[in-house]
């Protein structure tokens, strides 16, 4: 016989939980949502099969799911395994031509494809994706100029093979949806030269967001989302209050580029950005389908 004595474990309470979620599915019917997946939020092989089953969900809610992943840890630890040095700068991986490759391996071949199986499994129909594939995404070079924080000195740095998403075609995602496949896509993408670029995975998904009309852009991270002074959540933000957090340095770190690319999103036409914690099993599910959400709810 099954335990009831837990409260949330009695059949009418999780009936309710099922029926409580029947309005945010009616939200989201038919709507694109863009998750993206971070590299820190991936953690061990039961929480990605909870994040395949939620997509999965999602697809059967006829939500139409865009995943698009990040693998930072994953591509330092093959870096080092080939002893190649790397180090970052203005939160970007300074990539040459051997870092470019490994970058491509790990992200377009063995995450990539690990997100597709996972999905598979739990009986969606996934197509592992990156920017090269059907032109999808074109990148740019980036050239960023850093601010010494001592000397207050601008200095313009050559990161090598990273680039910035500078033009998305939305056709490949279109015809990928219609087909009921979900596209799972990782940060690398040519540019006009020909070369391989390395996309930080934040900026990319904001970018195929804005390029797809996406209703919402979940950000999966390894904090339960902005975090105040204290250390409390941040329930909910607006752009204006966000430029505050970072002017007064609450803000810090990778969550920098991560809000800005969620401020960048909202201006092209993105309802609503959310950064949660992916490493709360059914952090997905919870945030679009139940009351209150989780994680950091940014609108303008
Ligand atoms: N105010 C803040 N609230 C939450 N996290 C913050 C804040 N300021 C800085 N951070 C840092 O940002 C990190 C998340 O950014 P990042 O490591 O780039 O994430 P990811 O690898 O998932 O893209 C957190 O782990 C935390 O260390
Ligand atoms: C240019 C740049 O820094 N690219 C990132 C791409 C992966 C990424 O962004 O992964 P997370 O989302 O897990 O951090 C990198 O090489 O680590």
């Amino acid at each position: 016989m099954s335990d009831t004595s837990n409260s949330s474990n009695k059949p009418a309470n999780r009936a309710k939980t099922i029926s409580e979620a029947l309005p945010f599915m009616q939200r989201y019917d038919g709507q694109t949502v863009v998750v993206k997946y971070g590299g820190h939020a991936m953690g061990d092989a039961e929480l990605g099969q909870a994040f395949a089953r939620d997509i999965v969900l999602l697809k059967q809610a006829g939500v139409k799911p865009i995943v698009v992943h990040g693998g930072g840890p994953q591509i330092k630890s093959m870096l080092e395994r080939l002893g190649i040095e790397s180090e970052f700068k203005g939160g970007l991986r300074v990539t040459d031509a051997h870092t470019v490759e490994v970058v491509e391996m790990v992200l377009a071949g063995s995450i990539n494809k690990s997100i597709v199986s996972n999905i598979n499994a739990e009986g969606g129909r996934a197509i592992g994706l990156c920017g090269k594939d059907g032109n999808m995404v074109q990148a740019e070079k980036l050239t960023r100029t850093i601010r010494d924080p001592d000397s207050k000195i601008e200095e313009i740095v050559d990161l090598g093979f990273v680039g910035d998403p500078k033009k998305v075609d939305r056709s490949v995602l279109d015809i990928v949806a219609k087909d009921a496949l979900i596209p799972v896509i990782a940060p690398v993408a040519p540019g006009a030269d020909g070369a391989t670029y390395n996309i930080n995975a934040d900026t990319f998904a904001g970018a195929v967001a804005g390029a797809v009309d996406s209703k919402r852009l979940l950000f999966l991270t390894d904090v339960p989302g902005v975090l105040d002074k204290d250390g409390k959540l941040i329930k909910a933000l607006t752009i204006k209050q966000a430029h505050d957090l970072i002017a007064d340095g609450t803000i810090s770190g990778g969550m920098i580029p991560k809000v800005e690319t969620c401020i960048d999103a909202l201006n092209k036409g993105v309802e609503g950005v959310v950064i949660l914690d992916g490493k709360v099993p059914h952090a997905v599910l919870l945030e679009l389908f139940t009351e209150g959400g989780a994680g950091t709810l940014i609108t303008h």
